[in-house]
């Protein structure tokens, strides 16, 4: 599938019925700088909508830097400082009047490690929807956990102990359990950052076919450190060095006929 960028076509649907495909998010010119020292240079690049966009590059490249831009994580982080300009759906997110809080319930964010509330499994879903109003009543609210825990793929093996801890799941699920916490406020976007790094390969074997089945609703970005994971789940993929954006394009296309020499190096293990 062609998913070349043309900000002609932002916004609008694909009339071939094909996936929606369109820049959800369009970064110009992203620089991070912690304590005055560059991290991230001047990276373009537009995230597709509908899709599984992937950052790859050896470690240190600012891979998770970059990430934690399209959420405004790195506002988080004393002495951080990110310059440039993110648009989403055509607002600029970095604006003084955009709300951090309400663009981190658009821009969910799931972590290496699973991170579950030290509260029940069914808290942990509930918690987002009632403290952003979404919801009126118990009824409701059950429907949602319900509704996230189903699309996280945790549902079955959940229905009957909702109650329990979260931190009781096996490490697996708590990561499905994570990712339906990010799904239950209504995300648009999903942010990993390097979701399977601390799972035996067959939770992530199920953590990809998720992501999978995610991208059908969701903008996913993931950084991974692994070139099969990217391969697999990815449909862009972008490899960073030094902190440079040094090459995008379709996933098929950057491993298989990559344009730059350091982006090959790379990918064919020379270097990283
Ligand atoms: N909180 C921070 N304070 C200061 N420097 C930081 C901070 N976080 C990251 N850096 C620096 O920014 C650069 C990019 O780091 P980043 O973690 O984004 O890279 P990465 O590609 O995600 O690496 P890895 O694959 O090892 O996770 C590195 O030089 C790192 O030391």
């Amino acid at each position: 599938m062609d998913t070349t960028y043309d900000p002609a076509l932002a916004g609008e649907g694909a009339d071939d019925g094909q996936p929606l495909l369109y820049p959800r998010i369009d970064c110009r010119d992203v620089s991070v700088f912690y304590s005055g020292k560059q991290a991230v240079f001047d990276v373009s690049l537009p995230v597709f909508d509908r899709s599984v966009t992937a950052l790859i590059g050896p470690s240190g490249c600012g891979k998770s830097t970059f990430l934690r831009c399209l959420n405004r994580m790195n506002d988080t982080i004393d002495g951080a400082k990110v310059t440039g300009e993110i648009f989403m759906d055509g607002e600029n997110i970095n604006s003084s009047h955009i709300d951090p809080v309400l663009l981190r319930s658009r821009v969910g964010m799931v972590f290496q490690k699973p991170n579950p509330f030290p509260k029940s499994i069914y808290d942990n879903i509930a918690y987002g929807p009632r403290i952003h109003g979404l919801v009126d009543d118990r009824q409701e609210l059950d429907a949602i956990v319900e509704k996230s825990l189903r699309r996280a793929g945790l549902w079955e093996e959940v229905k009957d102990r909702l109650g329990q801890p979260g931190t009781s799941l096996s490490g697996g699920q708590q990561q499905r359990l994570c990712i339906a916490r990010a799904i239950a406020v209504r995300p648009e976007v999903i942010l990993m950052d390097e979701p399977c790094s601390s799972l035996d390969p067959i939770a992530t074997a199920r953590i990809e076919e998720l992501i999978d089945e995610l991208r059908k609703r969701y903008c996913i970005v993931i950084v991974t450190h692994s070139m099969q994971q990217a391969a697999r789940v990815s449909q862009r993929t972008a490899f960073f060095h030094l902190g440079h954006l040094v090459e995008m394009g379709d996933t098929d296309q950057i491993f298989t006929s990559p344009r730059e020499r350091r982006t090959e190096d790379y990918i064919t293990g020379r270097f990283g």
